[in-house]
């Protein structure tokens, strides 16, 4: 099985905090998630600074944009995003618009499915459209609220569509097995590294966790 994609959710609003954040952790990740407070926060500022810090890494911005899809992202991709994501109940008029501004810079758009009522359609619209990526995210409020991500990923990673299938939501160490053999290709993980004792070694943990579960 192919090792799915650790992406490090960046959820700080502090720009410096962010960026160290994001030195501890590189070696042991494969994207670096813009998250949508901290771009809301810094803007394209940041992710000038890590493209410039990191352009290896792939770097996701998590806009959730929910209009003007194209004029929106465009600026995000013109600095440096190899990623941005649009909501999917934004519609297929706005992830149009996303999808149209990727092209420009050879970028890819993930749609967030996030408070999405039909999961499937919106997923396969949004494929059919150009879309690359597919989000299953139980956002930080629904988690609180005690859901999680893991019904919905069954979901989508069985409609067999051409596309990589993210998830978000809570993710940890004890819940990296069943992720992986759910068929996610990108897992997305915040708390459970930003919030331990030593991020680092959080994130290795993960690194390992993963390694073994795609063999
Ligand atoms: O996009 C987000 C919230 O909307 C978070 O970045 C995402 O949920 C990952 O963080 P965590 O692992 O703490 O849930």
């Amino acid at each position: 099985m192919a090792r799915p994609l650790i992406q490090m959710a960046l959820d700080s609003l502090d720009f410096n905090q962010t960026v160290a954040l994001a030195d501890q952790v590189a070696p042991y990740v494969d994207i670096f998630e813009i998250g949508t407070p901290c771009i809301k926060y810094n803007g394209v500022n940041l992710v000038k600074e890590l493209r410039q810090r990191y352009p290896d890494k792939l770097l996701l911005v998590d806009l959730k944009t929910m209009d003007a899809g194209e004029y929106e992202a465009g600026a995000f991709y013109a600095a440096g995003a190899d990623i941005c994501t649009v909501l999917g109940v934004s519609g297929l008029a706005t992830i149009g618009g996303v999808i149209k501004a990727a092209k420009k810079y050879a970028a890819e758009v993930q749609v967030d499915l996030i408070n999405v009522p039909n999961k499937g359609e919106c997923a396969r619209e949004s494929a059919k459209l150009g879309a690359q990526i597919m989000g299953v995210h139980t956002g930080l409020d629904a988690q609180a609220a005690g859901q999680t991500p893991f019904t919905d990923l069954a979901e989508v990673a069985n409609l067999g569509l051409n596309v990589r299938v993210s998830v978000a939501g809570g993710i940890k160490p004890a819940t990296i097995d069943q992720t992986v053999k759910a068929g996610a290709n990108i897992i997305v993980v915040g708390a459970a590294i930003y919030g331990a004792p030593s991020p680092a070694e959080a994130a290795r943990e993960i690194r390992e966790l993963v390694d073994v579960a795609a063999v």
